[in-house]
């Protein structure tokens, strides 16, 4: 799959999974494809910022181009005319660029090389979509009952937008959060792209679904209610103003434009949507994203506007009959029978013999890019303020009437009843939902419904949850099988792992990433798992159970307004400083399944930390993850909190990796001369060995060899690389646990998860530092559990059943 476009290339993204307090946290972009993948995730590390040459600041070019004229394309097609017989036959219809299509290399390859991030394709926490972001981090101030931070705000309109004329109507569709229009809508799931395109994979470019018409700096951008013409990016560059400007040709042959081309020559209509940022919409938007409408692609060619080359596309709304929302309030409409005759003349180049619409009032031009007298109207290069050939505009191409397109353009809303046949579509368990009384996109922020979050509006879908068993979810050991579970994590240098231990049922595995910092996984086996208020049970209990988990908001927004994570979480125990809008319960209300697991927690963090420093967990968050919902990279180190972190996995398989964060990693200097031979290497960061090597030869005199070596490292040396290697990867089954002992690993480290199966729940137990935490609220994180419940590790029924084993 592929988004390209050229309009609000707002990066964009969407949560991975946000930690509570300051961690960072990755974020995801939802571009999905209609059937395949629905739902990719694209992970960076840490809050970033959008790369300048993808984000377009949005405001309209001031003062036009000069010159302004068409550019067509190479071969024999210029102003590509749709390819119906009943329009100008002389033109060829194909591919209007006369290029091939191009090649299924640029599909979601390429789609991620355009995003901001230049996160890396081979990373495991970055499978496809998301990236770094922080929670908010918004302190609680008292735990009651909290919703969501408000329905987020309204995003502001462009001041143009007040002033423009009242609109004929209402859109049917209409979103005020890029996040929430892309989780709800199947033709638009591009956060940074003005077009949403898909279909890239099987050795043609795809098509586009949808076009967002937002941040248009294109001053000839032109939009009425039955026509649009609009550039197709690509080119662009940001100013520091944020202004965008073109410094390169657009390359009618890019995954840009081609897409348009198959759409055209394929008769696959778009959905168009505006955003109050469009300069180009007659009327006044109500909303900030408001679906237009259904329109075919009748014509895409290039022109030179500043010397540079701009391809343009121009669509037409495929429905009269049913006038445009977008129309002026009060004024005529369009007639539902349209006159077919009307067409911009049609003229062929003396010079290269091929034939262009005359699609601007300053004269006819050819459009063919690759002829010597390509965009110039009567001799000039440079033509002042052009308007459109009203010819053009008013042309109406035939579009047959069994054509529709093939998506819903309002989608049904879910029905609520999800069975396990829908967790098998991750988008259908945790995609948006379009209000059915008002037509507002909104994103599924809560565990157990989709509400609307329209003021006044009360359409809501409660949801209902099958317990999904076990043996479905987590199937890894569910053989029945007594003994212990097989391990298969990876690690590398400097990480070092310790012997095999065993205690009782469970296998240990302790791997020090850094003297005195440890991790230590516990792996469960069947017996484990299926004793009372174990992990079968729980797994089953926090099914079963309301528990109220939402999406956290991310602090960095990639994409402008807010956006909340993917997953979904709530926290029990003391109050989750600074996680915003958590309800934070105390262990006291908590449900058993949340104490089971303090109850695990508490055994595991006692078992593995015996350096005295160890100290009762008093807070728990659990997470919610569905099918592709992952936590990107981020550490758990904030000052409020102990160092020592616990986590209990159910349900399905996940990898949790552990890497070096950049800024420790990355080689510091930036060519041989500033290598300093004396500062100490810190084990794991890039070239770690080769630089001890290096260093020793420095320090026993041989300077030759050191320069040789020194010149040969630095040529060697991927200065663009900005992560190291996953140094220790968990494959964390149903039952396991996960100790993390030391402060090191958060400061200097990072984490994250990436579930595999169809439903996972993290539960993660931390020690919250009581003394900033209001007086009024410690009761929250104080539990007792009775003595004979204490959780001993299954210790006593492992010596009952192997009573020769000693200690
Ligand atoms: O899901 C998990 O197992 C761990 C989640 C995590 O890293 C966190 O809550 O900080
Ligand atoms: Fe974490």
């Amino acid at each position: 799959m592929s988004s390209t476009g050229s309009i609000d290339e707002n990066a964009g993204s969407e949560p991975s999974r946000r930690s509570i307090r300051e961690r960072k946290q990755a974020q995801h972009f939802g571009h999905s494809e209609p059937n395949e993948e629905l739902e990719e995730l694209i992970e960076a590390p840490k809050p970033r910022k959008i790369a300048p040459a993808v984000r377009k600041g949005g405001k309209r070019a001031s003062g036009r181009p000069s010159l302004w004229v068409k550019l067509p394309l190479p071969s024999q097609t210029p102003l590509l005319p749709s390819p119906r017989p009943q329009s100008s036959p002389e033109v060829k219809v194909e591919n209007s660029f006369g290029a091939p299509p191009e090649s299924s290399s640029q599909n979601s390859k390429k789609r991620s090389a355009a995003l901001p991030d230049s996160h890396d394709e081979s990373d495991l926490f970055a499978p496809s979509l998301c990236h770094g972001t922080t929670l908010k981090k918004q302190r609680l101030e008292s735990s009651a009952p909290k919703q969501r931070a408000a329905p987020r705000a309204k995003v502001a309109l462009d001041s143009d937008n007040e002033t423009r004329p009242k609109p004929r109507g209402q859109p049917e569709v209409w979103a005020e959060m890029r996040q929430a229009l892309c989780e709800s809508l199947t033709y638009y799931q591009a956060y940074q792209s003005g077009a949403y395109t898909w279909g890239s994979s099987n050795g043609s470019a795809g098509y586009a679904y949808g076009f967002l018409l937002d941040n248009d700096n294109d001053d000839y951008g032109y939009m009425d209610e039955k026509v649009v013409i609009t550039r197709l990016g690509g080119g662009m560059t940001s100013t520091k103003s944020g202004k965008m400007v073109q410094t390169e040709d657009q390359s009618s042959s890019s995954n840009k434009v081609t897409p348009f081309v198959n759409n055209q020559r394929d008769r696959v209509p778009v959905i168009l949507i505006v955003g109050a940022k469009n300069p180009h919409c007659p009327t006044k938007v109500p909303h900030r994203y408001n679906v237009l409408g259904v329109y075919q692609v009748t014509d895409i060619w290039s022109e030179k506007v500043k010397g540079k080359v701009v391809c343009r596309v121009r669509f037409e709304m495929l429905d009269l009959k049913t006038p445009s929302w977008c129309g002026i309030h009060g004024s005529s409409l369009p007639t539902p029978t349209p006159d077919y005759s009307t067409k911009a003349s049609l003229k062929t180049c003396t010079t290269c013999n091929t034939s262009s619409k005359e699609v601007s009032t300053a004269g006819w031009m050819c459009l063919n890019e690759t002829c010597a007298n390509f965009s110039i109207i009567n001799g000039q290069a440079d033509q002042e303020a052009p308007t459109w050939n009203p010819a053009f505009i008013d042309e109406r191409n035939k579009w047959p009437a069994h054509i529709k397109a093939p998506l819903q353009l309002k989608p049904a809303p879910p029905n609520g009843l999800l069975n396990a046949s829908l967790m098998e579509t991750s988008l259908q368990a945790w995609k948006g939902m379009v209000c059915r009384d008002c037509g507002r996109c909104n994103s599924r922020t809560k565990w157990d419904e989709w509400k609307c979050e329209t003021e006044g509006c009360t359409f809501e879908v409660p949801i209902h949850y099958p317990i999904i068993p076990r043996s479905q979810l987590a199937p890894d050991h569910a053989f029945a099988a007594e003994g212990h579970s097989i391990p298969f994590d990876k690690w590398e240098a400097p990480v070092v792992r310790t012997e095999s231990e065993f205690h009782g049922y469970w296998r240990k595995a302790t791997y020090e990433i850094s003297p005195g910092n440890c991790i230590t996984h516990y792996f469960a086996n069947e017996v484990i798992n299926r004793q009372p208020g174990g992990a079968d049970e729980a797994l089953e209990a926090l099914q079963g159970t309301k528990l109220g988990m939402q999406r956290f908001p991310l602090e960095n927004s990639p994409v402008e307004g807010e956006m909340i994570t993917k997953h979904f979480g709530i926290n029990f125990g003391l109050p989750y400083n600074y996680v915003v809008a958590v309800d934070s319960r105390g262990f006291s209300e908590a449900p058993p399944a949340i104490m089971d697991a303090v109850n695990h927690l508490t055994w595991a963090g006692k078992d593995a930390i015996k350096d005295g420093s160890y100290r009762p967990f008093n807070e728990l968050l659990c997470l919610g993850y569905m099918e592709k919902q992952s936590i990107g990279w981020h550490d758990d180190g904030e000052k409020d909190l102990g160092p020592d972190i616990a986590s209990w996995s159910l349900g399905g398989a996940a990898t949790m990796g552990f890497r070096m964060k950049s800024k420790y990693w990355k080689f510091k200097e930036r060519n041989a001369d500033n290598y300093d031979p004396e500062l100490p290497v810190r084990p794991g960061s890039q070239a770690w060995k080769e630089r001890i090597a290096l260093n020793e030869l420095y320090q026993a005199g041989h300077m030759d060899e050191y320069e040789q070596a020194k010149t040969a490292l630095f040529k060697a040396l991927d200065k663009n690389k900005n992560n190291g290697p996953t140094v220790l990867s968990l494959e964390l089954r149903h039952g396991d646990m996960v100790v993390m002992h030391g402060e090191d690993i958060q400061k200097n480290n990072e984490h994250g998860v990436m579930p595999k199966g169809k439903l996972r729940f993290g539960l993660t137990g931390r020690y919250i530092k009581p003394e900033n935490i209001p007086v009024e609220e410690h009761w929250k994180g104080e539990f007792t559990i009775a003595p004979e419940k204490v959780y001993d590790g299954d210790l006593a029924l492992f010596k009952a059943n192997f009573p020769e084993e000693e200690d």
